[in-house]
């Protein structure tokens, strides 16, 4: 079976496509394994959907998707994973370069500014994104639950490098939610985000920084178009139309192989 590994700002992915749907809970881990598999924050199956072809024939959704964490355990929506997806799915003529899928939290739109193979750009259009609690109060900070496709706690912190890893993880299993930290820094933000099914932090995650890009524009703290830096180093150019999140930035097909069980 010939996979392809992805890094999308940092988080990356084995993704492949199938005409079946299966459960792959036990091949997620296996792929996923950082000693004993390829490693991976997660795994996405790119399949038909169950009307149409991959031409997206009669259709105006070309494909869905099955997303799995490093752990095995299925996740609604990835931000980051919806853009190298869609890079996949262009380069093997699974859809063209304006495209949208199915995910677990809805259909997405994603656009393929630059296709080439290290440095591509992807634009991807989030489900719009929900506040589910604004008065969670942890250790004295003041949290926000916001589902940008899946949950996500967020706070604002002056100094991200002070993100307590320890405290995250209590929050994830308090709130069943991935866990950001943010920083707003001359109008733009610095994100560090604990990830839900990875059980650690990652060095981006698209949805966590939707999630805090809500929040500071919801408190005036931002505007409506900003650049975000998640801890790879990475750039990230998020967008809010007044309904919905587009979320920008650079996607890697770092390398493809054949894998046998
Ligand atoms: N890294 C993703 C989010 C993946 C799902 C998350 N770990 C969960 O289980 O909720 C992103 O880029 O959005």
């Amino acid at each position: 079976m010939m996979v392809s590994k992805y890094s999308a700002s940092g988080n990356d992915f084995v993704i492949f496509h199938s005409e079946e749907k299966l459960d792959r809970t036990e091949l997620a881990k296996i792929l996923c394994h950082r000693q004993e598999g390829i490693g991976a924050d997660g795994l996405v199956v790119l399949i038909p959907h169950e009307k149409y072809d991959f031409q997206g024939n009669q259709s105006k959704i070309d494909f869905e998707w099955q997303f799995y964490n490093s752990d095995g355990s299925h996740a609604d929506m990835c931000g980051n994973a919806s853009r190298a997806a869609a890079h996949y799915a262009f380069k093997h003529d699974l859809a063209s370069k304006n495209m949208s899928f199915l995910t677990g939290a809805g259909v997405i739109s994603a656009t393929i500014e630059s296709s080439d193979d290290k440095k591509g750009m992807v634009l991807s259009e989030l489900t719009p994104p929900e506040i589910l609690d604004t008065e969670i109060e942890f250790n004295g900070n003041s949290w926000w639950l916001i589902n940008t496709g899946v949950p996500h706690l967020v706070r604002y912190m002056d100094n991200i490098e002070e993100f307590d890893i320890e405290e995250a993880r209590e929050l994830r299993y308090k709130y069943n939610a991935n866990v950001n930290i943010v920083q707003v820094v001359d109008g733009n933000l610095k994100v560090r985000t604990y990830e839900r099914g990875v059980e650690d932090e990652t060095l981006a995650c698209g949805t966590g920084m939707a999630a805090c890009f809500y929040r500071a524009f919801k408190e005036g703290k931002v505007s409506d178009s900003i650049e975000v830096y998640p801890i790879s180093g990475e750039t990230l150019y998020l967008g809010y139309n007044g309904e919905t999140i587009t979320f920008k930035g650079k996607v890697k097909n770092t390398f493809n192989t054949d894998w046998t069980n």
